[in-house]
């Protein structure tokens, strides 16, 4: 009776353990993941994440470990990648498996920031809001009917420039997003005091930042927690999740509202959320348009101001760029008047000036995440569904594949019989997420430039004795890096320049501001 047992009980064992040796055995093999550093048990590479600055961080892996590269991280795969020939492969031509976002359960299903564009997931939805973006600002005929607003605003900007020269960074903020809400919902901001809307955008703007710091939520590893009753310890994140929740949706619905207000009483201006509202949209429609509102400030500002910001810096430390830029406008406009969008084509160094700002200060220098759909197999390596994609473009910037000492700031390199690589190419990004700004962004870079350079001159300050004051280069390490506090002077070139600036008070009043009307 025992030997039957025993007999029994190792067939029972054997036979399980001889299929699952069989099954490992002729199981197909899964590729391996790209080349990264070695994890340990059970947290991966945890310890080899980014504290901070993780463009920096992730500069060496193009040497040790190649182009593509990965790490995994309490079972999250990152892929780094840090060429162009290996991003456009994946990210240009196989847009549709590398169009998703990385998936957050505290900023994203608490919060609700997964409804924002910029954090949503491809589908229907994100779509509706792409194609009602394109159809607005998705080229450059497309924004043609808004080139006289961002021209009486970018002259607001001068004026506002002359009065207090001091104050120029938070000049080029508010300049950017004047612009970007007049054209998202037709509202005028307030200028002489903070604008509850400008306030409340930034608001939010810092709490997403917040919500999506790696490592910050434990909620985000464990995503039961959320289910948990409120009044146990620990769970002080539900209500902070609530009160950025509040935000993150009244930044959406109040300036909607306003121009719905707006509408009926017949005094709308022509903007985004006014025209298609005009159409009567279905609800999807309606709600789609909204979310994709919030895009235009939300997602433009930001990046436009670090532009800008960089262009001021650079001027100083580049004068000969500055002065060829302006010779340049001398000859093609002259002094008399300011350039406007119709000059744009006859003035190619400061087109070319403009791609190399964009290059030399990439201020996305990692992109922003992309997500795998599904599994996919590169050059012999996984890449699991689920991984988070990096693409580094400050890597791309600095290739000498294709650009000659990419150090340099050299806008001549665009020039050239045989221009070199324009980075409007890879800068905005790629796929189904590139930047459905990129031509009104360069409009709003373009304009300032000229504007700018026609009456100001932009020099280093000098102190007492005469001497030049260096500026400080530090670059912010955000996912969108704007420069750092410097020091500089800005001087209008002539008196006829500074009657130049002034005139937009006689040909455009000031106009009250709709604050007090967001309800
Ligand atoms: C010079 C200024 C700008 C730069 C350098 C820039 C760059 C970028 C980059 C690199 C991305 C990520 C693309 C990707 O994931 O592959 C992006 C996304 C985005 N940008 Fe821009 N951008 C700028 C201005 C603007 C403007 C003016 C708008 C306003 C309409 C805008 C709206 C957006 C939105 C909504 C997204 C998210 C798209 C999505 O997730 O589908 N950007 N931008």
């Amino acid at each position: 009776m025992s030997d039957y047992l025993s007999r029994t009980t190792i067939t029972a064992i054997a036979i399980p353990l001889t299929v699952y040796a069989l099954v490992r055995l002729f199981r197909p093999r899964r590729p391996p993941l790209p080349p990264g550093p070695r994890g340990l048990p059970i947290i991966g590479n945890l310890l080899d994440m980014p504290k901070e600055d993780a463009w920096v961080h992730w500069l060496h892996h193009k040497d040790t470990y190649g182009p593509i590269s990965s790490l995994t991280a309490l079972g999250r795969h990152f892929i780094i990648i840090s060429d162009m020939q290996t991003t456009m492969e994946l990210l240009e031509k196989r847009s549709t498996v590398y169009a998703g976002r990385p998936t957050f359960t505290f900023a994203g299903e608490m919060i609700g920031w997964d409804q924002q564009l910029i954090m949503s997931q491809y589908g229907e939805r994100f779509r509706a809001m792409r194609l009602l973006l394109k159809g607005f600002i998705g080229s450059k005929s497309a924004i043609v009917p808004f080139q006289g607003t961002q021209e009486v605003e970018t002259r607001y900007f001068l004026a506002r420039l002359l009065e207090n020269p001091d104050n120029l960074i938070a000049n080029v903020r508010l300049s950017a997003s004047a612009l970007s809400l007049q054209m998202s919902h037709g509202y005028r901001i307030e200028t002489e005091k903070m604008d509850p809307l400008i306030d409340l955008v930034e608001t939010a703007a810092r709490e997403f930042y917040i919500a999506t710091y790696p490592g910050r939520w434990l909620v985000d590893a464990m995503p039961f927690l959320k289910t948990l009753p409120s009044w146990l310890p620990g769970m002080g994140f539900k209500k902070t999740a609530e009160i950025y929740r509040e935000h993150n949706y009244a930044q959406v619905d109040r300036p909607h509202e306003f121009v719905k207000r707006q509408l009926a009483e017949g005094v709308a201006m022509p903007s985004f959320t006014s025209t298609v509202l005009r159409r009567e949209p279905d609800a999807e429609t309606e709600d789609a348009l909204k979310w994709a509102a919030t895009a235009i400030y939300g997602g433009g500002s930001d990046p436009s101001s670090a532009v800008l910001g960089a262009f001021f810096l650079i001027m100083l430390l580049y004068p000969e760029a500055h002065d060829k830029a302006q010779a340049e406008l001398d000859s093609v406009v002259g002094t008399h008047r300011l350039p406007t969008f119709s000059d744009r084509e006859n003035l190619p160094y400061i087109e070319a000036l403009m791609k190399e700002l964009l290059r030399w200060h990439p201020v996305g220098r990692l992109c922003i995440p992309h997500r795998a759909l599904e599994d996919d197999i590169y050059n012999g390596y996984l890449i699991p569904k689920g991984s988070i994609i990096l693409p580094h473009m400050w890597h791309m910037s600095r290739d000498t594949t294709y650009y000659t000492d990419p150090e340099d700031f050299r806008p001549e390199r665009f020039l050239k019989e045989q221009p070199e690589l324009d980075p409007n190419t890879y800068m905005f990004g790629f796929g189904r997420r590139a930047c459905p700004g990129q031509d009104f962004a360069n409009a709003i870079v373009y304009l300032t430039i000229v504007m700018t350079l026609s009456v100001f001159n932009v020099k280093k300050a000098k102190r007492d004795d005469g001497t030049e004051i260096e500026p400080e280069v530090k670059w912010g390490t955000g996912t969108v890096s704007h420069p750092g506090p410097f020091e500089y002077s800005i001087t209008p070139r002539s008196p006829e320049a500074i009657a130049l600036i002034r005139s937009v008070y006689d040909e455009h009043p000031l106009l009250p501001s709709d604050g007090s009307k967001l309800l």
